[in-house]
Formats: structure tokens, sequence, C-alpha cells
């Protein structure tokens, strides 16, 4: 049924006055048409997407830290538990399948109250669960959660995923990137761009992964490599071609990963090279000290992985380890990696790659690529990642890093007399690129 909405009411409403200001400040005539009006509107409405798109941000840094997004799950489960719904079933599904609505006020099942989250979260003055409350309730009409009537509120398919437990997920992900330090960087980024440096390092005196050895930041370096897992996991998932199929792992014999985190895309590979491969991994000490070996490798069927497996640390600006050296590498991954690096940092890097690969050897470039001058096709990914956008993320917090175009790519490893053998879009926001020696 079409419900007439009030002009005063409408926020598309804008009074004759209005649109005649309008026009007047920007075509600088009184006498403005409804085309160029409208045109300035939709104009001024991109620019306040832009600004608020920053609040909206640290809207969701409120949920995250005060950790809403586990209450409210925790929440959901444990009433779940004390009646007969099918077992993990929001309670807001289960008050709609007993037919009383997912908004009974009367039921302590259907949401939590502004109260009882306040509470979970520390926050349980008055002002603070006040507070509490708008913020939630601006995120609940961007879909971050529910709210049902008297100020409660459900979990979401997007307040799920938020959770930040044990397992990484896309809550570690969003609090990595929208945490205290890296807003830190962003306040600055003006400065940074104007003097060319790096918005991370002029914010703290030291790159972001110098950062996460600090003692003190150990929860900031646990949570950072979670969010990479996660984002491995969550890239390759989804899309026409599976990272599995788009390469013939079989031919692998040995396969590295440079830069490889705790082994989530590694351990894949090896499962799909079958029981010879082999397997090495290249990252910075603390990461090579936290790998599971029986919990990442194991568990995905590498069978005797620890026997197949050689963990490596150290710095890829300097020549790789001799295991490296002497492996002939079949297959070497880069995953998320070269992004983080300057073009100069990326030859030697190259350099360093070309000499451990065995003759015919392919270098697997896995990376979302930037949309080149003009695309505005794929300034977003199907799982709502924009490319340009992570390519400042990186840019700030990365000395000389940032997602790059395809032409850029093709720029930095031509350089390094490598060739693009091939380019298959893999997963919601992935390219698997191949290069092999000129
Ligand atoms: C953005 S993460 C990507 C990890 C993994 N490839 C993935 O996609 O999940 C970058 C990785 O590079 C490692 N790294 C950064 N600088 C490095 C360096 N100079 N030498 C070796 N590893 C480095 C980090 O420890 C981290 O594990």
């Amino acid at each position: 049924m079409d419900v007439e909405i009030p002009q005063a009411l409408n926020p598309g409403y804008i009074g004759d006055a209005v649109k005649a200001a309008v026009g007047h400040v920007v075509s600088g005539h009184a006498h403005s048409t409804k085309g160029s009006s409208n045109a300035s509107i939709q104009a001024t409405a991109k620019v306040f997407g832009a600004i608020q798109g920053h609040w909206l941000s640290a809207c969701l840094g409120v949920m995250l830290q005060l950790k809403v997004a586990d209450a409210l799950v925790d929440h959901a489960a444990s009433s779940s538990s004390h009646d007969n719904a099918p077992a993990g079933q929001p309670a807001a599904a289960r008050g709609a399948a007993n037919g009383r609505g997912a908004a009974a006020d009367d039921d302590d099942s259907a949401g939590m109250s502004i109260q009882q989250i306040a509470a979970a979260c520390g926050a349980s003055s008055p002002t603070a669960t006040s507070h509490l409350y708008k913020v939630l309730r601006v995120l609940a009409q961007h879909e971050m959660l529910d709210e049902l009537p008297g100020r409660k509120f459900t979990p979401n398919a997007a307040t799920v995923q938020l959770v930040q437990g044990e397992a990484p997920s896309l809550g570690h992900m969003a609090s990595h990137l929208i945490n205290p330090p890296k807003w830190d960087a962003w306040k600055v980024l003006p400065q940074a761009v104007q003097q060319g440096k790096t918005a991370f390092v002029l914010a703290h005196g030291m790159d972001v992964y110098q950062y996460g050895e600090l003692p003190e930041q150990a929860a900031y370096g646990e949570e950072f490599m979670k969010a990479m897992s996660f984002f491995t996991r969550h890239s390759l998932a989804g899309g026409a071609t599976s990272l599995k199929d788009a390469y013939d792992w079989a031919g692998a014999r040995v396969i590295l990963d440079v830069g490889g985190g705790r082994g989530e895309l590694l351990s894949s590979a090896m499962s799909w090279a079958g029981p010879q491969a082999k397997g090495l991994l290249l990252d910075r000490q603390m990461v090579i000290d936290s790998i599971d070996i029986p919990g990442m490798f194991e568990a995905k069927g590498v069978a005797g992985a620890a026997g197949r497996l050689t963990l490596m640390s150290g710095d890829v600006r300097q020549p790789f380890p001799q295991q490296a050296q002497q492996a002939q590498v079949d297959a070497l991954l880069m995953k998320h990696f070269l992004s983080a690096f300057s073009d100069e940092d990326c030859a030697l890097i190259l350099k360093h790659c070309r000499e451990v690969l065995a003759p015919g050897g392919s270098i697997l470039l896995l990376q979302t690529l930037v949309p080149e001058a003009g695309d505005r096709q794929h300034n977003t990914c199907e799982d709502g990642v924009a490319p340009g956008l992570f390519a400042i993320e990186i840019l700030a917090q990365c000395p000389g890093g940032a997602w790059r175009t395809l032409s850029e790519w093709q720029a930095l490893f031509s350089a390094a007399g490598l060739r693009l053998a091939g380019n298959t879009s893999v997963g919601c926001n992935m390219n698997l690129m191949v290069w092999k020696a000129q």
C-alpha cells in the first residue's frame, strides 16, 4: 500500500525557496532550472555521504569496542537454549515462529533492552545508556543490528559477523581497521599527503608492523593477525571461479608463501596440491612463532604437515633464507602482501623472488585490483570492499605501499623481467595474477 508522506516530513522534499537558493549558489544565477538544482542536490548528497561515512565508522567503532555484538549474540543464544526453539535460532526469529511477533515487549527473550546492553558493556549510568541507545539506533538504521519497539535490539546477519571471539572474524577485521591507533593516522592524513609522508609513521613515530611488535600492543598485534586470517578466507569465498580451480596446483611440488601470515592460504594450497607438496612460509619472527601447525594445516587435511613445512623468519627486503634459496619453488604466493611496499622495495622483493623460483616457476600474486582511471564499474567489489579506499588505508599505514591497478602491477613486474601469464577473478574481491620470467 502506498502511503503519502506529508511534504514537511519527506526528506526528498525541498521547498521552492531552498531550490532557488541552491540554484543560485551553484550556478551564480537566481533563475535556476529544475534540472540544475537536482544536479546540485545530487552532488551535495555525495558530499554528505562522504562526510557521514566517517561518522558511521566511528559509531561502528563504539559497537566494536564495547563488544555489543558479542553481548547480543550471547544473549540470543542463551535465550534460544531456554525454550524449544531450534538451536542457534535468534530470539527475534523464535518470537516470530511462536506467533508472538518478534517485538513482544514483555518477553525477555525478544531482544535485549538498552539497559541490559549498557550493563553488559560497562555503560550503565543513565546518561551513558542514553548515549549508547542513540548510537545503536543509527547503527540499526544502517543494518548493523535490528531495533525492536521499546528500545530493544536483536542481532541480524551483520551483527553475527561482528562478534570478536576466538575464531578470526569480520569483527576482528573491522576492529583492526577502525581502532584508535589507525584513527590517529587518518587524523594526520592531510599533512602526510602534503609532506609525502606515511600518516601512521607521522602519528606514532613508527610503522604499523613495528607498532604491533611493542609488548604493550600485544592485543593489537593479535587482532591484526586474526583480521588477516579472516580476510584471506573471506576474500577467496564466492566469485565465479575458485582459486582452487584457477591454477594447476597438482603441478606444484614446492610452494612458498611470502608474507604468508599464519598459513591460512598456504595450508589451502598444500591441501589442493596433494600429499607430495612441500610448503615454505616466510614472515616476521613474531608471526612465525604464532603459527599453529595442527590447528591450521592438519585441520585442513595437510597430513604430516610438520614434516613437509619449512617456516622461515626474515625481512623480505633482504635475500631470502637459505632454505628458500635451495628449494626450487614452483609456485610463489604473495597475497595482500606486496601492496604494503613502495615501488623501490617491490623491485627488490621481486628480485629476491626470482632468485628462488625453479625454471618455469610462477609467481602467484593475489591482490584486490584498484580500477583503472575512468572505470567506475569496479569501484566497489561484490562484498562492499572499495579497492580505491583500501589503497589509501595502506598508503596511510605502510611506507610507500598502496593497493594498485593492473597496469601499475604490470609496470613493476615487467621492470623485474616478469610477464603476465594469466589474470583471473577468484573470490569476492580478489584477482589471481600469474607471472613468469620473460
Ligand atoms: C597484510 S598481511 C598479509 C598476510 C597474508 N598474506 C594474508 O593475506 O593473510 C602482511 C604480512 O606480511 C608480513 N610482513 C610485513 N613486512 C614484512 C617484511 N619486511 N618481511 C617479511 N614479512 C613481512 C606481516 O607480518 C604480515 O603477516
